[in-house]
């Protein structure tokens, strides 16, 4: 967290907790703070779902609803106490949240965001029409919240309730965003494709991202029913869904603190512009629904990042500037176990007869080759030989139409690309793919997402520190490798085209790989950048580790590997030592007379 921040949270707690105490302060206004942050549950619920997972939801306040309902009928109908029901509440919107992420989570885009809105005006006139939920008339006389004697009818005392929720569910996000969970979740953004390649169970990651949210918005929900103390469809409809993504775009959906500034600016706004519209028009009506319309064009159109970003700027020109994070001393975490790498020599991988198709277009065509460990093999050939398409078949980023791949002596031709990460094969990619905004330290981090085990709950809870602190030591161990741990705290995408790749293979590195597949790994590169490479993939080859690389600087090429495979229009033209393919006529016609 950053000194701005930090200062913004203090600051902003500090004054939910002192306002309310001033003499004075109306007993209304004491509501609408409750208001606020029943709302803000709801907006940080969607900070995670849309701002870090990149899925639209416009359907919370269907949870929001779970939430309500589930409480207004097990206390009305069946004599449970609220704190009984609360547990209920939650378990029912997440296993609402779980079903339908389940079937809904396998759309992307603009598809998902139509189901959720189908999902929502389902449950919208279920309620109204269903007698169980007693239709458009509601459920009322759901009972006050007390507790020891403390009775949360006073506006006051639900106050503390609601701002007691609103803080814990903050501590449990950050804990969550910051936890190996977390990152699989944040690097949904960095495409599927990436993320499975580390080991990322990618509609997990979504699942987890939708349940999360559903939880936030069935507390909210649970907490307004009791405020109410009774609930009808109304403020479950598509609308209330639309504003509180409007308050979080509005706030700053990347940002837990912008959802509180979204939630307050939404909730605040509505209030008097409900009073001013009707007043200033002389008519009745719901005109701030027009105002918030336009309000959201105007931010996705002027700020679409939301406003917190803004405030941050305005707070960090005026603390002092931040000293530069040091560079940590070798940490004294103990290291992840490693797997146990094949003997020097042995047979790491054997492709035959690879064929890929797409449509007409032949990109493979009855490759085959072995990897022995402990060897650099270069794949080489002029543009569209057919390289990253070989890539992509070993890596099970694509299928092959025909042909086999045994790694370790195990077919893997067909299987997922999480399953290929997890028997020991690391790849970088042509086109660079890290996640966008994300710190450099916890990129690489994400490359050990499979020699960790902690989920969601101890995350929330802060008991995956331990293995947070052997997973953070490795990353830095990593970068330090790769030399670039003086950039450990910088935002990936400020790095340069090179160094990101060179994150990259600092990711790979954490996976603890067997066959580390390189895709232009010197493109980019200085010339003393490359030759650091260089050096760093003969010191991985000296451990044992087996590279595949592919490569169009020649020198980088010819200097490094100890044997070559190349491809022209498909298909394989050589195999052989760089010695000999560099006197190879057929290569030397094909690429490395116009290459070298
Ligand atoms: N997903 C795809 N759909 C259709 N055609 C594709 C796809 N991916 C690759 N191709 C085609 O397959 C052929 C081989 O492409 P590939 O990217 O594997 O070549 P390459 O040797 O890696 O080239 P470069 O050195 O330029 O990266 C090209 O003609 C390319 O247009």
């Amino acid at each position: 967290m950053s000194a701005a921040h930090r200062a913004v949270a203090l600051l902003l707690l500090a004054l939910a907790i002192l306002a309310p105490l001033l003499p004075g302060f109306p007993p209304f206004w004491v509501t609408l703070l409750s208001y606020i942050g029943l709302s803000a549950l709801v907006a940080l619920g969607l900070v995670v779902l849309v701002g870090v997972a990149g899925l639209t939801s416009f359907g919370q306040a269907m949870f929001v609803g779970f939430g309500a309902y589930t409480t207004a009928i097990l206390t009305t109908r069946y004599g449970f106490s609220p704190w009984a029901t609360l547990p209920v509440a939650l378990v029912v919107s997440g296993l609402l949240a779980w079903g339908i992420g389940a079937i809904t989570l396998r759309l992307k885009g603009h598809y998902l965001a139509i189901a959720t809105i189908a999902w929502n005006v389902s449950f919208f006139y279920l309620a109204g029409n269903l007698d169980f939920f007693q239709r458009n008339d509601g459920i009322s006389g759901i009972p006050a919240i007390t507790l020891f004697g403390i009775d949360f009818a006073r506006s006051m005392n639900f106050y503390w309730l609601v701002l007691a929720c609103v803080v814990l569910a903050i501590l449990l996000t950050r804990n969550l965003l910051d936890s190996r969970a977390g990152r699989a979740v944040r690097a949904l953004r960095g495409g599927a494709l990436a993320a499975e390649s580390f080991g990322v169970n990618t509609f997990n990651a979504r699942v987890l991202a939708f349940v999360y949210a559903g939880v936030l918005a069935g507390l909210s929900g649970w907490l307004y029913a009791h405020l109410q103390r009774a609930v009808n469809p109304s403020p479950f409809g598509i609308n209330m869904s639309i504003d509180y993504l409007l308050m979080a775009v509005a706030g700053g959906v990347h940002n837990i603190g912008g959802a509180l500034l979204g939630a307050a600016i939404v909730t605040l706004l509505r209030d008097q512009l409900q009073t001013l519209l009707p007043w200033l028009l002389n008519a009745q009506g719901n005109f701030e629904t027009i105002v918030f319309g336009g309000l959201l064009i105007l931010i996705l159109q002027f700020s679409p990042q939301g406003l917190w970003p803004h405030l941050m700027k305005l707070v960090s020109r005026l603390l002092p500037r931040p000293a530069e994070a040091p560079v940590p001393p070798i940490s004294e975490a103990p290291p992840l176990p490693l797997r146990a790498q094949p003997a020097r020599g042995a047979e790491v991988l054997r492709a035959s007869e690879l064929r890929k198709q797409f449509g007409g277009l032949v990109a493979v065509d009855n490759v085959g080759f072995t990897l022995n460990a402990g060897e650099v093999v270069g794949l080489i050939g002029p543009n569209g030989a057919g390289k990253s398409t070989t890539f992509n078949l070993l890596t099970g980023v694509l299928a092959a139409t025909k042909g086999n791949v045994a790694f370790l002596g195990e077919e893997i031709c067909g299987s997922t690309a999480r399953h290929i990460a997890t028997r020991g094969v690391a790849r970088t990619f042509q086109h660079v793919k890290l996640v966008r905004g994300m710190s450099v330290l916890d990129n690489v981090a994400l490359g050990a997402h499979l020699r960790g085990a902690a989920g969601p709950l101890s995350a929330a809870l802060h008991l995956d520190r331990a293995e947070e602190a052997r997973i953070f030591a490795l990353a830095w161990q990593q970068l330090h490798r790769v030399g670039l741990a003086q950039c450990a705290h910088l935002v990936a995408d400020d790095l340069s085209l090179g160094q990101q790749r060179l994150v990259e293979i600092a990711r790979a590195l954490c996976l603890d790989p067997v066959l580390l597949l390189l895709d232009e790994p010197a493109a980019g590169l200085r010339h003393l950048e490359k030759a650091a490479l260089a050096r760093l993939l003969d010191r991985l080859r000296q451990d044992g580790m087996t590279i595949l690389l592919v490569e169009h600087d020649m020198d980088f090429v010819m200097n490094l590997t100890d044997r070559l495979v190349v491809m022209n229009f498909g298909a394989e033209l050589a195999q052989g030592r760089p010695k000999d393919i560099q006197g190879n006529p057929a290569v030397i016609d094909a690429y490395l007379g116009t290459a070298a």
